[in-house]
Order: structure tokens, then sequence, then C-alpha cells
């Protein structure tokens, strides 16, 4: 965390720099811009709006960057400005000269600027730098590392060959030492620790105990004992652990407390886009929030800012509320335009403190107001609070509840965006559809809820064996719609044939009783259609094919 810190600082410096080095330009245009007015005879609404924008947007900068005097000269520079909008008034030979003389003071604070020290902070900023990561992409680090600890080698054996199948690399150990000597070696991303061993009756714990406080942090760790007794269980609790279970081991179970337990790696990370006409104001906001774990876009002219939307997806939208093409409530007012954005989260970032001005700028229903200089705590809490709420919203309205894939609506749609969107490009895309076979007789057999275990655990495969970027939708009650990308044909074949495989290996229990599954898959490739539904449908002849040829097999569309 230190050197992200310090990296931070740097970046932050260089920012600062740069605001200092391009001062005397942005002084020139403010004296530019008085010099326009003074000129008129008349009072002129374009000239006049440009000067204040240009004192609110310094004030603004300088406020963020931790300059105060400056601050507070444009902002002086900005009420004269105000006032003179208000009554529509000229620039008389007294208001000339203020202006003139608060030039005077900018540039004076400008000069005193390119003296100082700019790498010291203002007090406020060093602790909430200190925040720590909210989550980070478990996409982009590969599949999350399991250290499986038991002396008992079969069990070690099954747990491996069973969790694999979900996408977990999986490393045995059946002593202590060795586990406690490869932690400290490479720590994995979780432990499933057996609580007996040889040395003692809880040596496991003890062992884990022990590398935690050698690594200064704790390890997520799930304890699986051979017994359900206090002893065992307080001693796991003493070692941090959260989960305990007993043997025999349910893969099943296990793979979901692991998903618990990996919870923070598997959310993506929260996506916000800033609006700001000004670089490196919007850099320096981007930075605060990449700090925390967010992933930031940054568009500088309104104009830009839909099409952004539709590539960038985003949680919530920052916006600056005075800017040269449009305001920050006409900019508001346009996205609600767009019916898939009227729930988006706006917030504005801006140095406006008029309540009666923010009341009005609130009106085209946006969620909140900012006020600049940030403090970057409220900044992070503030967004997070609010994108994470959409997130939830979104989820509800998408998302499958059973397995939280995306439901039929949304995979048809976003089928269709990413079809659109890849366009003529050659980039190979592949559909899926896949199909649980004999699913009715599970259900039947077995009862509605190891059906759903079922439906979950395969959800879980795709989700951890897929790509982020391919597309996995629950397409109806035990079907399943998938686009990949940027994949063969053939590779995408063996593939799917692999999941198939691991699939069928996993074993469902009921509790007194086990049994496996399988599924049947129709492959087609965009490469030999024109349309989304040429290509769902070919996929869903492949599949029928599939099931006609004996199911538990995948199946190839003739023409790819
Ligand atoms: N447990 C559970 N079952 C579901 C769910 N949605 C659909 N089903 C069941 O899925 C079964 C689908 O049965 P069929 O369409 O006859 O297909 P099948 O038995 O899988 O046979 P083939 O597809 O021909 O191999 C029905 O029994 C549905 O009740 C669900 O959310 N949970």
């Amino acid at each position: 965390m230190a050197s992200t810190n310090s990296n931070l600082q740097a970046k932050i410096l260089q920012l600062r720099t740069s605001f200092v080095k391009q001062l005397p330009k942005r002084l020139a245009e403010i004296e530019a811009s008085i010099q326009q007015a003074d000129s008129c005879a008349e009072y002129d609404e374009r000239i006049m709006g440009d000067l204040f924008r240009a004192f609110h947007s310094l004030k603004g900068a300088s406020s963020s960057f931790g300059f105060d005097g400056l601050a507070d000269g444009a902002g002086m520079g900005e009420q004269l400005a105000q006032g003179l909008m208000n009554t529509k008034g000229v620039l008389n030979s007294s208001k000339s000269q203020m202006f003139n003389e608060l030039l005077e003071q900018l540039r004076l604070e400008q000069e005193e600027l390119e003296q100082m020290d700019l790498s010291v902070e203002r007090p406020y900023r060093t602790s909430s730098f200190e925040m720590s990561q909210t989550n980070n992409n478990w996409q982009e680090q590969g599949a999350p590392l399991i250290y499986v600890c038991d002396d008992e080698s079969e069990q070690v054996a099954h747990l491996d060959y069973q969790l694999s199948c979900f996408g977990y690399k999986i490393r045995r150990f059946t002593d202590v030492e060795s586990f406690e000597t490869s932690v400290l070696k490479q720590a994995p991303d979780a432990v499933v620790m057996d609580v007996h061993f040889p040395q003692s009756s809880i040596a496991g714990t003890e062992t884990l105990r022990r590398v935690n406080e050698a690594l200064g942090r704790q390890l997520p760790a799930i304890v699986l004992s051979g017994q359900d007794c206090f002893a065992g269980r307080l001693s796991a609790f003493r070692a941090g652990c959260r989960s305990y279970f007993t043997k025999p081991a349910r893969p099943l179970e296990l793979a979901a407390a692991l998903d618990d337990l990996l919870k923070n790696k598997l959310v993506e990370p929260l996506r916000i886009l800033i609006v700001d006409d000004e670089p490196d104001v919007a850099q320096y906001h981007s930075l605060i929030l990449e700090d925390a774990g967010m992933l930031v876009e940054q568009v500088h002219e309104p104009s830009l800012v839909l099409d952004v939307l539709r590539n960038f997806s985003p949680d919530l939208i920052l916006v600056d509320v005075y800017m040269p093409q449009c305001t920050g409530q006409e900019l508001a007012g346009i996205i609600r335009m767009v019916p898939e954005y009227l729930g988006m989260p706006i917030i504005y970032l801006s140095s406006e403190t008029d309540r009666e001005k923010q009341f009005s700028a609130m009106r085209v229903g946006v969620e909140g107001f900012i006020t600049k200089p940030v403090v970057p705590s409220e900044l992070v809490s503030s967004v997070a609070l609010r994108a994470e709420r959409m997130r939830a919203l979104r989820r509800l309205m998408t998302r499958d509840s059973l397995t939280g894939l995306f439901n039929h609506g949304t995979t048809k749609d976003v089928i269709d965006n990413v079809v659109g969107q890849i366009g003529r490009t050659k980039e190979n895309l592949v559909m899926v559809m896949l199909d649980l076979d004999y699913f009715k007789k599970v259900n039947d057999k077995h009862g509605h809820l190891a059906g759903d275990q079922v439906l979950v655990a395969l959800s879980r495969v795709l989700k951890h064996r897929l790509r982020g970027t391919d597309v996995i939708g629950r397409y109806g009650g035990e079907e399943f719609a998938i686009l990949l990308r940027k994949i063969s044909i053939e590779q995408a074949y063996e593939l799917i044939d692999t999941l198939r495989e691991d699939f069928s290996k996993i074993v469902f229990s009921t509790g007194t009783e086990q049994f496996t599954c399988t599924f049947s898959a129709g492959l087609s490739s965009y490469a030999h259609y024109s349309t989304v539904e040429e290509l769902f449908a070919a996929a869903d002849k492949a599949l029928y094919q599939a099931k006609m040829d004996g199911r538990n097999r995948v199946n190839v569309d003739y023409k790819s």
C-alpha cells in the first residue's frame, strides 16, 4: 500500500506542476476576456458568460489542487462576473479596475506558486489515501490458487479433482510442514485445512494460526474436520476461520464457501465516468477513485458522452457543472432522454456553493452534489455508495436470481450489443446453446432442490471457466446461451467439450443419495451467419442434433 500511495502522490504532484505551468496562459485568457468585456458598449451575454466560466473553472481547479489563495481570488472574479450577469450590466471604469486589480493579485499568486515546493500536501489528503482497495479483478489475475491440506491422501485427491472442475487451481498437501513451507514461499488465495494430524489433534488449525502470524494477515481459510467437536471449532475460530465443515467433504458446498471467501476478488470494480472539461481536474479525481479500486473513464467534451456511455457502461457519472459546450444540467437532461439511462446515477462535481443554484441544477433528477475541493474519502464513499446501489438494482433487473447469470431478455440484448459492436471486424464469435440432459428425471428422482443445486453448479463452472468478456446467460429453465469471443470454432469445441467432461464428473448429493448429471451443447460460428437470430437458430439446431445423437455431447453446426 505504501508504494501505491507514493505512486499516487507522485502522479498528483505531476498534475499540480502541470496546472501551475498552465497558469500564465489561463490568466492571459482571462485578461483577454476582461478586455473584450471592457470594449463592449452594451452587455454581451456570451462574453460575460465566458468570463464567468473562466473564473469559475480556475476556482474549481485551484481549490482541487489545494491552491487556496488562487481559488479565493478566482472566486471573487466569479462573483463579480455573476453580479454583472444578474444585472446585465456593462463594465464601467470602477468594475474594470476591480477586475484588473484582481488579475494583478492572481498573477502574484501565480509567481508565488512557481517558487513553491508543490509536493507539500494539505493535511486532509493523507489519511484518505491510505484507504484500501475495494476489490480486485479476478479475471485478470487468473484462477484462484487453493491449498488443500489433509493427511488422508484420498480425501485430498478427491477434493482436488472436484474443485478443479469449478476452475480453482489446487495444490495438495498431506502434511502440515510442507504446507507451511509452501505458504511462506507463495501464499495461496485460500486454504482448505483438516484439523487433526499425527502431530496433534489440532495441528492443522495451529499451523494456520502460525502462518497467519508469519504473513501478518489472515489467509482466507475453510476448516474441514473429521470431528464435529467443540475443541476443533474453537481452534478453528482462534485461527481466524469462519467456515467449518465436517467430513465427508461436499465439494459443492466447499466451492460455494470458497466463492464467498473470495467474493471481493470476484466483484468487478465499480465503473465511473467523469465528465469535466478540465483534463487535469478530471485526472485528479480519477486518481482518487482509482486508488480506491474503481475503474474510471474521463470525457472532456460533453458531446462525446453518449458514445462513451454506450461503450464504457458506467455505474455512475460524475459531471462538472460549468463546461464551455453545455452545462452539467443540460448534459444530465440529455443523458436522461435516453430511456436506458433514466436510472443512471449522476452526481455533480462542482465548486458551485450557491444553494439556490445547486438546487436548480438538481431539478433534472440527479443524485447529488459534491462540492470541490473534494475530501478524497468523502468522494470515494459517496460515489461507491450510489454506484453500488445502482449495481444492485441493475442486478435485480438483469440477472437470474438462482444462478446470478444474465436472465433471458438480458442475454439476448447483451449478445445483440456485442455483435453490433464488433460489426464487420474479423473477431471470431461462437454461439453455444447448452442444455442439461434428462433434467426432468433429476427433479423427479431427487427433488427440485437437488435440481437447483445442479443449475447452480453448472453456472459456477461456466462463470469460473469462461472469460470475463464471454457472455453467459440462463436462457430457459435448464438451457444456457453463451457467446464466446475471440475464439475459433475448433477451440470453442475443445473448450466446451472439456467443460462437458468435467461437469459430468461432479458428484451431487441429496444427503442420502449421490448422482451425476450431463449436458449437451450445440455450437455455431458467426463467420457463417449475418444476423444474431440465424446464429442462435444454428446453435439450437446443433444442440437438437446432439440430443438426438444420444446426449452428453457437443455438436457443431454443419456450416461451421
Ligand atoms: N430444479 C429446477 N428445475 C427446473 C428449473 N427450471 C426448469 N426446470 C425443469 O427442467 C426440466 C426440463 O425438462 P425437459 O424439457 O423435459 O428436458 P429434459 O428432461 O432435460 O430432457 P432433455 O433436454 O431432452 O435431455 C423440467 O422438469 C423443469 O421443471 C429450475 O429452476 N429448477
